[in-house]
């Protein structure tokens, strides 16, 4: 596996054995997280859907919270996030930024605008337009804690992660693994989002020294998997089709599970924050990878949500802390609990009625 130090940077000789395994009685391994969180507005059809937290930063410590190891007693993963916000930014009390608060800038909270097509989303057509209508500070190199990391994950999502900010990250941690939109994103006169050659981009130079990087379909023609697969570990996700992995000699398909989609944002990065999660438990990448497609298809189905939003009229006040709690059925009971009941019929029966899917999570060398 490609190291992310060099062998004279700051780590010690032999140190690189195990990247990313915490040895038995050695404290947990501490993570370094660096890209902003956002606000997401959802358009479809002209209308506004949804307005929510983005920001890869925000799925992937979710994620991280949810999947890797932790000492016993210590509720939280321990990784650190450094994200930018605006005073504008509305999510502060969410559960993410609120375990890792983001830094204050003066100027706003990064948002899109991401736009839905009607039509059903094809595997490999983009299902969404994505247009940046506000940017926040970009992250420096000295925004990022003065210590050593066991590994870091590089997940910007509009430019903010500077090419000396990826390798001041190089140089902190023992491995990086990065997310190709923080490197090769571009935005026209109106925000909307576009790609450039990774090759033509200051971050191609440092490409030797990254563990795993992380492309999904549409990005991969800019990422040059050819050539980027001799530099390091490259990793194609292609929606509902899994992931795809490409080192130098060889190359492995991992299938995805089945999932009922809902709203794609943030399964590419519920996947990298999965993937890491595996390497963290010391799983071989194929199998990390297996991780990270089982939290890229949980990330894209939000069958839940969508029932409660669908069924319950939201309450004009919370009532969550000291306020009144009744225990009796309410007068969705019926109707909620038989969505919910053929929400969870659902899985099993598409994975049956979708072939493709009958080697589900399964890995195949190529
Ligand atoms: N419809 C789906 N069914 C099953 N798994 C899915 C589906 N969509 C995504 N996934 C899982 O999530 C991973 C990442 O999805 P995808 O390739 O769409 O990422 P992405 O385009 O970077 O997403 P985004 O930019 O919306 O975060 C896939 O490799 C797959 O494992
Ligand atoms: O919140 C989302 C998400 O983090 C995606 O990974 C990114 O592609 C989008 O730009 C962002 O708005």
């Amino acid at each position: 596996m490609p190291l992310a130090a060099e062998p004279d940077d700051t780590h010690e000789e032999g140190e690189d054995q195990q990247l990313l395994l915490a040895k038995k009685g050695e404290p947990t391994l501490e993570g370094l997280v660096v890209g902003s969180y956002c606000h997401d507005v959802l358009i479809r059809g002209g209308r506004v859907v949804g307005e929510t937290l983005g920001g890869a930063a925000a799925f992937v410590s979710n994620v991280l919270d949810a999947a890797s190891p932790r000492e016993a007693e210590q509720g939280e993963a321990p990784f650190v996030v450094v994200s930018k916000v605006g005073r504008d930014f509305a999510y502060a009390s969410a559960p993410a930024p609120a375990r890792r608060p983001p830094l204050l800038c003066a100027s706003p909270t990064t948002s899109f605008h991401a736009q839905f097509s009607d039509a059903a989303a094809s595997a490999h057509a983009p299902d969404r337009e994505l247009r940046r209508v506000h940017a926040c500070d970009p992250i420096y190199p000295a925004d990022l804690p003065d210590r050593r990391f066991a590994y870091g994950l590089a997940v910007g999502v509009a430019g903010e992660v500077l090419p000396e900010t990826l390798e001041r990250m190089i140089r902190l941690c023992r491995a990086v693994l990065v997310d190709a939109q923080a490197l090769i994103r571009a935005f026209d006169g109106d925000g909307a989002v576009g790609h450039v050659a990774l090759e033509d981009t200051p971050y191609a130079r440092l490409l030797p020294r990254v563990a795993f990087l992380k492309a999904s379909s549409e990005e991969a023609p800019y990422v040059g998997v050819e050539t980027a697969r001799r530099r390091c570990c490259v990793i194609v996700t292609d929606g509902r089709d899994g992931c795809r992995l490409y080192w130098d000699g060889g190359e492995a398909r991992v299938a995805p599970f089945p999932a009922v989609q809902v709203d794609p944002t943030g399964a590419g990065d519920s996947f990298l924050a999965g993937f890491a999660a595996g390497l963290l438990w010391g799983l071989s990448a194929t199998d990390a990878a297996l991780l990270g497609n089982f939290f890229g298809a949980a990330a894209v189905s939000q069958a839940v949500k969508e029932i409660l939003e669908e069924k319950i009229a939201k309450r004009s006040s919370p009532c969550i802390n000291g306020t009144t709690f009744t225990f009796d059925r309410s007068s969705v009971h019926d109707e909620l609990h038989a969505a919910l009941q053929e929400a969870a019929r659902l899985i099993p029966e598409q994975q049956q009625a979708d072939p493709t899917n009958g080697n589900c999570g399964d890995i195949c060398s190529v």
